[in-house]
């Protein structure tokens, strides 16, 4: 079993770190916030993010960089995107050449519009990056409720390795080697969670939830594929997988966020009700520009994009999708 580093202390990063510590890890959380660490320490919770779960006692926390690193032969990064590339800045100089960084934040990066695992490669070049995603909400892996991710990475051997290190009778791994197609279904899939969520907001039914995600995974699907993933990842896990889960699921920030927009709350109040990180939210935006790069058109992405940050109100952007030329499918 190899040391496990968890840089990140909010509710993937710590059930991460659970079910990890669970199956016979040694974990080591980095937090940002004494109040975090000593809480993780002395109480074994952290109440904000993981409400009711109680933590392993040998699972320990940090605020030291360098002694959350020490012996970490596997270290994951649990900040949110927005977070990742200073994160990450700050963390260089700890990293020993060769360590392998997992990726688990599902985002791009604003103004670069990279995918995660090539700002993580930027900043730390020394070591090998892969990336975890899948159907995976925090309140249930911190459960131990079986769960299913995927680990991918261009290199097959470090997907096995990681595969073989986190797989336990409670959390089920699969390995793939296209991390252009895992990256950018996890990154797509919460624009759809808020556009399904508007939906539950606005009181619509069955039949518009169908259609939304059937038509969601055909986009997430065309600007992958216009980027180099394979249409195949988009069937799989970390497309059609995390999309029914983020898209149907009482757990997940982003659906809770297009509830709560489709009720007509505005974006500000809407991301202090959430309070966790709404990444559908950061995402849009620059997932806008990659259609405009890749000439790609995503017309639930840009409604999407209208209504948060260009005043449409969700009806109109309805009528507007609903009244589009007919295609063939
Ligand atoms: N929560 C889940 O079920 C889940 C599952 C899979 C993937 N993810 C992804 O994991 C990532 C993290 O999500 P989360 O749900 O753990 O978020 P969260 O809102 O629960 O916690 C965010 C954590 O990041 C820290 N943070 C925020 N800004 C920071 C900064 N500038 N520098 C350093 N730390 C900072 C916060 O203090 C907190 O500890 C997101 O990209 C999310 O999409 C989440
Ligand atoms: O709670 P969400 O919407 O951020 O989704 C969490 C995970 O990505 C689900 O797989």
């Amino acid at each position: 079993m190899k040391n496990v580093a968890v840089i990140g202390s909010g509710s993937w990063g710590t059930a991460l770190a659970i079910i990890l510590t669970k199956y016979d890890h040694q974990v080591k959380i980095w937090a940002r916030s004494q109040a975090a660490v000593d809480e993780i320490n002395s109480k074994h919770t952290n109440e904000k993010y993981l409400p009711g779960v109680t933590l392993p006692e040998t699972l320990t926390a940090t605020t030291d960089r360098a002694a959350a690193l020490e012996g970490a032969e596997i270290v994951i990064s649990a900040v949110p995107s927005r977070a990742v590339r200073q994160t990450m800045t700050d963390f260089a100089p700890y990293f020993k050449p060769g360590t392998v960084i997992v990726n688990v934040a599902k985002g791009l990066e604003d103004g670069s519009l990279l995918r995660l695992s090539q700002v993580i490669q930027e900043c730390v070049p020394q070591c090998e990056v892969c990336v975890l995603s899948g159907p995976s909400h925090a309140e249930e892996v911190a459960r131990e409720i079986p769960t299913t991710c995927l680990i991918a990475s261009e290199n097959e051997e470090v997907a096995k390795m990681v595969q073989k290190e986190f797989m336990n009778p409670k959390f089920r791994i699969y390995t793939s080697t296209d991390v252009i197609g895992v990256e950018m279904g996890a990154a797509l899939k919460n624009v759809m969670a808020l556009a399904a969520g508007m939906n539950d907001g606005l009181g619509f039914g069955d039949n518009s939830k169908a259609a939304l995600m059937t038509r969601g995974i055909a986009e997430m699907k065309r600007l992958g594929i216009a980027m180099g993933g394979k249409a195949e990842t988009f069937a799989g896990l970390s497309g059609i997988g995390d999309l029914i889960v983020t898209c149907t699921s009482m757990h997940s920030r982003n659906r809770r966020a297009g509830i709560l927009l489709g009720q007509g709350k505005s974006l500000e109040e809407t991301l202090a009700e959430v309070k966790m990180v709404v990444e559908g939210v950061n995402t849009v935006q620059a997932a806008c520009h990659l259609a405009e790069k890749y000439h790609v058109d995503l017309p639930i992405t840009q409604a999407i994009n209208d209504v948060l940050f260009h005043g449409k109100d969700t009806q109109t952007a309805v009528l507007e999708l609903m009244t589009r030329e007919g295609k063939s499918e």
